[in-house]
């Protein structure tokens, strides 16, 4: 084996990783390792280039493209005229793509004490990974070790998926031109907020799932509510199983077994959305001694710690929450944890919320009345509609509410969960609420609540529950 380079860090991944440096870390000698994510290998992780980023400023151009759905019961009559995709998709990446290209600049140029690679990296032995660069495979090492890798969509085995074109969230994003007609395999977070931006811009949607609800893992009176009102909007085939899968043309034709059994739908686009797993498996983490659980999640202890000495991991490659919010908080604790390996922090989980951007919109925090029953917690409940305060009469909302669960003696919030307009901003106070502690009759009664504001929803399902 040829030079291997010694750092005193190794972050691999810059998504969250990137964020790590900082000019508490300007006399360390780091080294960053990226291999790209995306159809154009960009830099700076799934959130910015895949993920949230873009996938909201689709999803804000989707509602203001759905006007004409909330007008008609307004008696404002609004039609929409012309969608220019190209001109949408071009805006998006026209701006991720600067900020992705100028992070690696910076990272690469204007750095004295970071040396970037760009490549894949395994590693060969404890703390020392090869890297896949364009130049060759090169070997470095270092005394510490931050595995910030994330994870990659899932591609189900369903007989003839390598004989057709299919899109992930890696690349639908970037379509060429819309289609007529659009399948979406999988009612999560990615389905969810997909069919909206989609359909909303004018395409027509298929949502296949395998179980009876879409976002099934919401607590069931929100998973159901928004069950029924994707049944309006999209052709949802739930209770099915994917047989195979075939060209049609140049779309696709996809065969499943339901509840009517044999069936088949074609389209031209296909889009896998049936979740995503960790890139522990690229990084060979075995010829390291870093464990992993059975899903491929890398192992780590409250301080982001591996089982293997003086490596750390965070975001999706290791955090049962695969929302960046988490990832950005692991890695606040791991930069802390670098600096100051004799004052170790730990990460704080206990409430971690998170929301889908679809239509409509869902927040949710704590637990759902399920696992409260699994995990035999004394609670009540309290759920408040939309349509019972005054500015949800002003949108004339029936279908949205939020829903409390609450310890009966102490008023200590256990979960919250609201599906309808501006859900994951009308949550917040409650996040904040679980947080610091604060019961729910101090908080409804302990402050003014704007009148007549959204948050009203909350302030009157607060007072709603039955407390002792
Ligand atoms: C479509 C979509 C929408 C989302 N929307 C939201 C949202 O609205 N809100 C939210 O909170 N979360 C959202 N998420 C989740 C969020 O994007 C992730 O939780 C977050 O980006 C994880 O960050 P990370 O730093 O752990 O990993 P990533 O950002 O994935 O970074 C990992 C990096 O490591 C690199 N890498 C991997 N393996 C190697 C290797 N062996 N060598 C070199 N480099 C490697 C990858 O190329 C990547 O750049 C969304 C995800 C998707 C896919
Ligand atoms: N707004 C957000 O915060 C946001 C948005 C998008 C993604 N994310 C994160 O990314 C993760 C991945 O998203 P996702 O939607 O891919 O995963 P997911 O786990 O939310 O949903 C995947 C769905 O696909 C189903 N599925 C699996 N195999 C299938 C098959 N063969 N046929 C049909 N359905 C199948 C699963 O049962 C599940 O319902 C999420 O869990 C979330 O943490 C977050």
């Amino acid at each position: 084996m040829g030079h291997v380079r010694h750092f005193d860090l190794i972050i691999i991944g810059t998504g969250s990783g990137n964020a790590i440096l900082d000019e508490r870390f300007a006399d360390w000698d780091v080294a960053v390792v990226e291999k790209g994510v995306g159809s154009h290998a960009s830099y700076g992780g799934t959130c910015l280039n895949v993920g949230c980023i873009p996938t909201k400023m689709f999803v804000h151009t989707a509602d203001v493209a759905n006007a004409p759905v909330s007008g008609e019961r307004l008696g404002v009559e609004l039609r929409l005229d012309e969608v220019r995709w190209p001109e949408i998709r071009d805006r998006v990446f026209g701006r991720i793509d600067t900020i992705a290209e100028s992070g690696k600049r910076f990272r690469r140029d204007e750095n004295p004490n970071v040396t970037l690679y760009e490549g894949l990296a395994r590693f060969t032995a404890p703390r020392e990974l090869s890297v896949e660069t364009a130049g060759g495979p090169t070997t470095i090492s270092a005394d510490r070790v931050v595995l910030a890798a994330g994870g990659r969509p899932v591609i189900p085995e369903i007989p003839g998926i390598e004989d057709v074109e299919y899109h992930t969230s890696d690349s639908v994003m970037r379509l060429e031109r819309l289609p007529e007609h659009m399948i979406i395999l999988g009612t999560g977070f990615i389905g969810a907020e997909f069919a909206h931006i989609f359909s909303a811009l004018g395409v027509r949607v298929t949502m296949i799932g395998r179980s009876g609800r879409v976002l099934r893992n919401e607590d069931t009176d929100v998973s159901e509510r928004f069950t029924e009102l994707a049944a309006r909007q999209w052709d949802l085939r739930l209770n099915r199983r994917e047989t195979g899968v075939e060209r049609a043309g140049s779309g696709v034709r996809l065969h499943l077994d339901g509840p009517e059994g044999a069936e088949s739908v074609e389209g031209q686009t296909l889009l896998v959305a049936t979740g995503r797993r960790p890139n522990s498996d690229l990084l060979d983490t075995i010829a390291a001694g870093i464990e992993t659980a059975e899903n491929g999640k890398i192992k780590v202890d409250s301080t982001q710690r591996t089982s293997a000495e003086g490596v750390w991991a965070l975001g999706d490659i290791s955090s049962d929450h695969e929302l960046k919010h988490v990832a950005n908080h692991e890695e606040r604790v791991v930069q802390h944890n670098l600096l100051h390996p004799e004052e170790p922090v730990e990460s704080d989980h206990r409430f971690v919320p998170h929301a889908v951007f679809s239509a409509p919109q869902i927040a949710s925090v704590g637990l759902t009345e399920q696992q409260a029953v699994e995990r035999g917690v004394r609670y009540v409940t309290a759920t408040q509609d939309y349509g019972g305060i005054a500015y949800g009469w002003a949108m004339e909302d029936t279908t949205g509410f939020a829903k409390l669960l609450a310890d009966p003696s102490t008023g200590k919030l256990l979960g919250a969960h609201i599906i309808g307009p501006q859900a994951p901003t009308v949550i917040q106070p409650l996040i904040q609420a679980m947080e610091f502690g604060i019961d729910a009759r101090s908080m409804a009664r302990g402050q003014y609540w704007i009148h007549p504001a959204m948050p009203e929803l909350v302030e009157n399902a607060l007072l709603g529950l039955p407390l002792d």
